[in-house]
């Protein structure tokens, strides 16, 4: 996977990530429309299918919403690569397809706007300038998760064998 990295900080709640007031909304498309509104107003409109956002600890903490990763989805994040994440964010990102990668150091690892490769078989992340970082790589099972575009599909794949 290749794209651009967009950065933020600490503690990276999911109303930040999308605003309870769009809860009323379900279709990510639209809810993209309001991803980190609060942070960046046209971070939408800025990012490209396939870009990263990389933070720093604590990434998607604060509720349950299912929203927060069916915004970035909507958005075109291809994954979030953090030092840590909310628990229950993980899951909901993972159960609709979206990578998630625990990278302690990251923050200090990776600029605004750099350009990277992520590896998902052997846990790297290249540069352009030539700056590799190892993560913490994701167990078969998730990768397979992620592969079928999340767990509903995989479940449904599954019950088809
Ligand atoms: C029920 C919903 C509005 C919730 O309160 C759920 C939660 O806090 O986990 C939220 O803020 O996403």
């Amino acid at each position: 996977m290749k794209g651009k990295v967009w950065k933020f900080g600490d503690d990276i709640d999911t109303d930040i990530i999308i605003p309870g007031r769009y809860l009323v909304v379900t279709d990510p498309d639209k809810l993209a429309k309001h991803c980190m509104e609060s942070l960046d107003s046209d971070f939408y409109k800025k990012i490209n299918k396939g870009d990263f956002i990389v933070a720093g600890k604590n990434f998607g903490c604060g509720s349950s919403r299912e929203h927060a990763p069916l915004a970035l989805q909507g958005a075109g994040v291809g994954a979030v690569i953090a030092e840590s994440f909310g628990r229950i964010f993980y899951r909901n990102a993972t159960n609709v397809g979206i990578p998630l990668l625990e990278a302690p150091g990251i923050s200090e690892t990776l600029d605004d706007g750099e350009e990277i490769e992520i590896d998902m078989e052997k846990g790297t992340i290249k540069t352009t300038n030539g700056k590799e970082y190892k993560f913490k790589k994701l167990p078969p099972f998730m990768l397979e998760i992620l592969d079928k575009g999340g767990l509903v599909e995989y479940l449904k794949n599954d019950s088809n064998k």
